[in-house]
């Protein structure tokens, strides 16, 4: 039987029930999942000493397009809006072929593990020159992160009145049939399923009113999850009431996309009727605080959604419009960007920390991760606060407001997968260079 015991945590922040946090606690996994949570515990396994380290849940990711940490920083992209931003990326996309997938899905989700991460979800809304979902899912198996990745799709394309060249968007029935593929081949509805596949139309403004409607069809025939981009900046509110007469949250509604199985991407334009009506029917929002400064789309009203109950998690987004993919660092972003909206008090940073673990397992439908509790997942991250950063803190707290950006040690399923700092799985600095590689040849072209 194989156990790990983490001993001695100077705090254990454990996101259970009662969000309990416990001083000099130490975890026993066993078999991957938690067994037990308190003092003075032992085992003949192996320990990990967490003296002087914040242990938390991993953090969730609820939002990423990892293929674009091959395209950061591209300078046509760097100060346009949404519409200008994806329209300058979308020629550079359209050379990508399955080596570009799974390099920058290993490097994305390599960046993830680093900062925290134990389950990320990915929105993979483009296949050129023969790439396939199964591109990101190896790369994720490989690096032993929990993986949610998303069949996504664009069918509307520029000669259509949509935002994306003809040449990226794929026939209606052929998405769907690669979704049906992909689910059978790849979608595990398990407790502590390494990887589930869902169904995702990129935007309203890049698929058709039935292909949203067929998908959420198929994917709740199939018992999968929803995801897609909602209400993400002003353009595309005026989209929305251009070609379809309402507003994203009324088309949302009808055509099928809201309930606790459905999660959208951004919302930083929801208004009071459509934060109820995502309240009421338990529609997820995936938060993207850096994505959302660096496009100039706004603030998301995320303290709004909470105090009405909307189910609210983070997203890095992709790295073209992030350009990091720091989970920490989006954690304190969100937080802080509340307070710039709302006041000092508008968000705690062990609120920030709540949204960034339990609040993403709870988005994407995960009761079993993201908290430290008997009988829930082992994925947890051990965060050294013995660095000049957190030197003088006085509250775990400091983990946001003054502490580290990468981890130390990190669970997944049991699995110790980085260790003081390092990826145990892969080469990094060989998935670098291959990743530098590619995007060279890119620029090139
Ligand atoms: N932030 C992003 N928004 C998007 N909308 C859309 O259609 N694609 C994207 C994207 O890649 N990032």
């Amino acid at each position: 039987m194989s156990e790990i015991l983490i001993r001695g945590a100077e705090c254990l922040l454990t996101m259970n029930d009662t969000r309990e946090e416990l001083r000099g606690a130490d975890v026993l996994v066993r078999e991957g999942k938690v067994a037990q949570v308190g003092h003075g515990l032992s085992t003949s396994g192996e320990v990990v000493e967490a003296k002087g380290c914040v242990v938390t849940p991993g953090l969730v990711n609820t939002h990423h397009h990892l293929f674009q940490s091959l395209t950061r920083a591209v300078p046509g992209g760097q100060d346009a809006l949404l519409f200008g931003w994806l329209q300058s990326l979308y020629p550079i996309w359209q050379g990508f072929g399955p080596e570009h997938f799974f390099s920058s899905a290993q490097v994305g989700l390599a960046e993830m593990m680093l900062s925290g991460c134990t389950l990320s979800s990915d929105h993979l809304y483009l296949y050129p020159n023969g790439a396939r979902l199964e591109d990101t899912i190896h790369a994720a198996a490989e690096l032993g992160i929990r993986f949610h990745p998303t069949r996504g799709s664009m069918s509307i394309g520029e000669s259509d009145g949509g935002l994306p060249p003809d040449a990226l968007v794929e026939r209606e029935a052929d998405i769907l049939e690669d979704c049906i593929r992909v689910i059978d081949a790849f979608h595990d509805p398990n407790e502590g399923s390494m990887c589930r596949v869902g169904v995702a139309p990129c935007s309203p403004f890049s698929v058709s009113r039935e292909l949203m409607r067929d998908a959420a069809l198929l994917a709740r025939d199939k018992g999968v999850m929803m995801h897609t981009h909602l209400a993400e900046n002003n353009e595309d509110i005026a989209y929305s009431e251009a070609h379809f007469g309402c507003r994203p949250g009324q088309y949302a509604e009808e055509l099928g996309w809201t309930g606790a199985d459905v999660w959208h991407a951004h919302c930083v334009k929801l208004d009071g009727q459509e934060i109820d009506l995502f309240a009421k029917t338990r529609t997820g929002v995936a938060h993207c605080p850096c994505s959302n400064c660096r496009l100039g789309s706004g603030i998301a009203p995320v303290r709004a959604m909470r105090d009405a109950g909307v189910p609210v998690g983070l997203g890095v987004d992709g790295s073209a419009s992030n350009d990091s993919g720091n989970l920490a660092q989006e954690a304190r972003q969100a937080m802080l960007l509340q307070r710039v909206a709302q006041g000092a008090d508008a968000m705690s940073a062990r609120e920030a920390l709540e949204i960034a673990t339990r609040g993403g397992a709870e988005v994407l439908g995960r009761e079993d991760c993201g908290q430290i509790a008997p009988g829930k997942q082992a994925d947890i991250a051990v965060w050294d606060m013995s660095g000049i950063e957190s030197a003088g803190s006085w509250d775990p707290a400091a983990l946001l407001l003054a502490g580290p950006v990468t981890v130390r040690d990190l669970f997944v399923q049991g699995r110790q997968v980085v260790r003081d700092g390092h990826l145990t799985t892969v080469d990094l600095p060989r998935v670098i260079e291959r990743q530098n590689r590619l995007a060279r040849a890119l620029m090139e072209a």
